[in-house]
């Protein structure tokens, strides 16, 4: 049943993301949203060839869903969030975004204080506070993370907690960039956002237009130096404030319409999990009689057929493998894809060679590392981390999709292979550090992990770069 959704949807969001004509993509999408599934495969090609005229009676389901809280999956979907500064707005920005986009049906209105006492959520043992806020333009839906200090951007962004496709970075333009705009920028660069859209705020606070140009100039210079498309990246201009509060439309209601125009232009749909090289992780084990070796995991990417040839990656040398069957539920397939947990029944390997945390992958799509270079968060004691500093040296488990492995964590080398920052972590802490492995396992740059320490978690990371 929820195969042949995803079949049905698979390819017509295609259609709609490669047709040429703005506003056919538009009122196709519209048109998407307002019927059911199967009218959906049905008038696809039409509907994204040419504007369809929207029935009055139809066009005002996008209301009805919001206040009925009930989540069609019929627009692309991000995951976006406000970074920046502490105080420069990204609260306020995020419940007018919610207030404009309400009065067009896309948005349940979320005010200023729903947003900033978010509940604290538990994800992954660490104890994170963040907002999550839905809303929708015509294009897109998103969901939006705000954190409510600097700390909890740090950890939430490094957990994967606020798995951002991209960001809004909100710059006050009073005050221009400070050292949490640079920070949130690296980090945005670090967990693989691609592009992201400024928003210069409280610009019914200065007196002078001129300060809006040189926080502009600023901003691009800072953009390229951390490797976005400072030149092109769009940058609006307003008040959050206003906007929220219904003043000066031209700075508030307008430029949060101009913003919301500009992330759904230029922060790209991602590619989803589907399209991407199949890879599963190991999780367990079998030798059938008469059959051959099966191994079994969920799915974390991409789709594979029976018959195609996999490669196993992690602890000892890369070998390649057909796979010659596929089982869901006591059922064969011919077919398995992201999120099916699935038995594959491998040609010709030995039970011995396989082991839990080695990765099935297609071939060529993924290498296995030892030392890479990590960004940390140090859990607290609040959070149920360690009570006390550790040094160089330090050699937890590091945990990373089903494998569990002895890491030894160091601080960058001098040139003469001194510990150039030779100082403690203290719990709370967020670091860069060099990680070196046991053993040899499949990773990838912007992979996250945790570490833990006598079976409790200390600490969760990103890989930032691989060495060897
Ligand atoms: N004048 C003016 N003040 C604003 C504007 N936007 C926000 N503020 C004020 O700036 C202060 C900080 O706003 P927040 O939205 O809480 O800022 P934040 O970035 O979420 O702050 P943290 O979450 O603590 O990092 C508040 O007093 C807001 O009322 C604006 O457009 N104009
Ligand atoms: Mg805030």
């Amino acid at each position: 049943m929820l195969r042949s959704a995803v079949r049905i949807t698979a390819a017509p969001a295609k259609q709609i993301m490669q047709s040429s004509s703005r506003t056919a993509v538009i009122s196709s999408v519209r048109s998407i949203s307002s019927l059911s599934r199967p009218a959906v495969a049905r008038n696809m090609r039409v509907a994204s060839m040419r504007p369809v005229v929207i029935p009055s009676a139809v066009r005002g389901m996008g209301v009805r869903s919001y206040a009925d809280n009930v989540y069609t999956r019929s627009k692309p979907h991000l995951n976006v969030g406000t970074i920046g500064h502490v105080d420069h707005g990204k609260t306020t920005l995020t419940a007018a975004i919610t207030k404009v986009l309400a009065e067009a049906g896309g948005a349940k209105f979320r005010d200023y204080s729903d947003i900033d006492k978010a509940p604290e959520e538990k994800a992954r043992g660490i104890t994170i506070s963040t907002a999550h806020v839905e809303y929708e333009t015509a294009n897109r839906h998103y969901a939006h993370v705000d954190c409510p200090g600097h700390a909890d951007y740090i950890k939430n962004m490094i957990s994967g907690a606020a798995q951002m496709d991209g960001a809004i970075i909100v710059v006050s333009a009073t005050d221009g960039q400070m050292p949490q705009t640079r920070e949130h920028l690296l980090l945005a660069k670090q967990v693989g956002i691609k592009k992201l859209v400024v928003f210069i705020n409280k610009a019914d606070a200065i007196d002078d237009a001129e300060m809006l140009e040189l926080v502009d100039m600023e901003m691009r210079e800072l953009l390229t130096t951390y490797g976005f498309d400072g030149d092109n990246t769009p940058i609006v201009s307003g008040s959050a404030l206003c906007a929220l509060e219904g003043k000066q439309p031209e700075l508030g209601l307008e430029a949060i319409k101009k913003l919301m125009a500009a992330v759904d232009e230029w922060i790209p749909t991602p590619e989803r999990d589907l399209d991407k090289p199949f890879l599963m992780p190991v999780e367990d084990i079998f030798s059938i009689a008469g059959r051959g070796t099966v191994v079994t995991g969920r799915v974390e990417r991409g789709q594979i057929t029976k018959g195609q040839e996999l490669e196993v990656i992690g602890f000892g040398a890369p070998f390649k493998t057909t796979l010659t069957g596929i089982e869901m539920f006591h059922k064969q397939l011919e077919q398995g894809q992201a999120g099916d947990n699935m038995g594959a029944l491998l040609r010709g390997v030995k039970r011995e060679t396989l082991h839990r945390g080695q990765v099935l992958a297609a071939p060529g799509t993924i290498k296995a590392h030892k030392k890479f270079m990590a960004s940390l968060y140090i859990l607290t004691k609040d959070e149920g981390g360690r009570h006390t500093p550790f040094s160089d040296n330090y050699r937890p488990q590091m945990f990373v999709r089903t494998c569990d492995v002895t890491a030894i964590l160091t601080h960058p080398r001098g040139p003469n292979g001194e510990d150039p920052e030779n100082m403690m972590v203290m719990p709370g802490d967020n670091i860069t550090m060099q990680c070196e492995l046991l053993a040899e396992i499949a990773i990838e740059k912007g992979m996250r992990f945790t570490i833990r320490e006598g079976g409790r978690t200390v600490g969760t990371g990103l890989v930032t770069e691989l060495i060897e």
